[in-house]
């Protein structure tokens, strides 16, 4: 009886490729008027996978960095905040305030326009098509989890790769009313991220070009994401805990809220999920699995999450990952040398960012991998 009932229910439920079917994403299901959460979205009560709910009780301190100081207080601020929170935000950093207020709207008008609607259909592709593509991504859970929950989060995603070096980019499947916001957008968030790619280096202590000579830092993937109203915010999940793979990332948002940091309490015994307010002109910037272990763990890439806070207004972010350019098989990564010393040796192995990935994949791209490039025991 219970197993038919089971059945049954399924049945009536919306199937995943039912949904990618509509083309519509969320923001599509929220369209429709449903009032309760569809099943693919329904997360599992807390405790189940990770060990807190989705409430955070109090506000994390993230420090931050005025890039208008003297470069050595700058300096300062950056390796304390990289070393302490993994994550800062960044004031006065020359990208005019128009240039992100445009490319966060864009992203919104995308879809909270009716006339979009056609656009957003037009464009739904779970693949990459000429640099783009445009879905609900489903979650990537690890093996050990065989019933996965939720199979998708309250999001719909594009993302574009500008292409990097002198491969010129291929946005003709870009949606046109973004395309320009966007690319301006692009166009000075990589001027704005070379100049924290100098900040994090010469902040290890190995001049300000080290960085970028070991790797060259790439920051061509765009990841624009729109968490719709959420008719029953608590059940769902914006964005699965996972720490980013990147050397860093640098994040644009409204004033909505709902990105979460994991703190750990002081003697390690624990932690709990703390809310990042948004703060209104600032960059978020927040180090990666990659930059991590270049630094020989002088860095944290520090897990994060994001919860629905709204069932009125949608969320809209953008974030930029800085990745090393350098990805074929022979270019490995592993702890600068100069960072390895007799009293603190090398805690990673070398490894190529292919490698990297696919590890990542393999593990559902969840929690940081990098414990398994290990060669130190904590
Ligand atoms: O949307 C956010 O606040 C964070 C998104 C994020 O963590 C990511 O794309 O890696
Ligand atoms: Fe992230």
């Amino acid at each position: 009886m219970a197993a038919a009932a089971a059945a049954e229910e399924r049945d009536g439920a919306l199937s995943l490729a039912e949904f990618h079917a509509t083309r519509a994403g969320v923001r599509g299901l929220v369209d429709s008027g449903i009032t309760t959460v569809p099943p693919l979205f329904l997360a599992p009560p807390p405790g189940y996978y990770t060990p807190s709910s989705t409430t955070a009780s109090s506000l994390a301190t993230i420090p931050t960095v005025d890039l208008s100081l003297p470069r050595a207080a700058t300096v300062a601020l950056v390796r304390a905040a990289a070393r302490s929170h993994g994550f800062f935000h960044v004031t006065n950093h020359g990208v005019p305030p128009s240039t992100v207020s445009s490319a966060v709207s864009a992203i919104h008008a995308f879809h909270d326009h009716p006339s979009s609607t056609t656009t957003r259909t037009a464009c739904y592709s779970l693949a990459s098509v000429g640099g783009v593509s445009y879905a609900t991504i489903p979650i990537q859970y690890s093996p050990q989890f065989p019933t996965p929950s939720p199979v998708l989060p309250w999001r719909d995603t594009l993302v574009v790769r500008f292409g990097s070096g002198d491969a010129p980019p291929d946005l003709a499947r870009l949606p046109a009313d973004c395309r320009d916001a966007l690319q301006e957008y692009h166009r000075a968030l990589v001027g704005i991220g070379r100049e924290i790619a100098g900040l994090l280096s010469e902040a290890l202590g190995v001049g300000e070009e080290r960085l970028e000579r070991e790797m060259k830092v790439d920051g061509s993937l765009m990841v624009c994401h729109y968490y719709p109203p959420c008719p029953e915010p608590e059940k769902v999940v914006g964005s699965r805990e996972h720490t980013d793979p990147s050397l860093f990332t640098v994040l644009a948002q409204d004033h909505v809220g709902g990105l979460q940091v994991w703190q750990e309490e002081e003697d390690g015994g624990g932690g709990e999920w703390v809310d990042v307010a948004p703060v209104a002109g600032a960059l978020l910037v927040n180090i990666g699995d990659v930059l991590k272990v270049v630094s020989n763990d002088e860095y944290k890439s520090v897990e994060h999450r994001v919860v629905l806070k709204s069932s009125e207004e949608a969320r809209v972010t953008i974030a930029l990952f800085f990745n090393p350019a350098k990805r074929d098989a022979s270019d490995l990564f592993g702890p600068l040398e100069e960072l390895v010393t007799t009293e603190r040796p090398a805690r990673y192995r070398c490894f190529s960012m292919l490698e990297f990935m696919r590890s990542r994949r393999e593990s559902g791209h969840g929690k940081s991998i990098v414990d398994s490039f290990k060669i130190v025991a904590d």
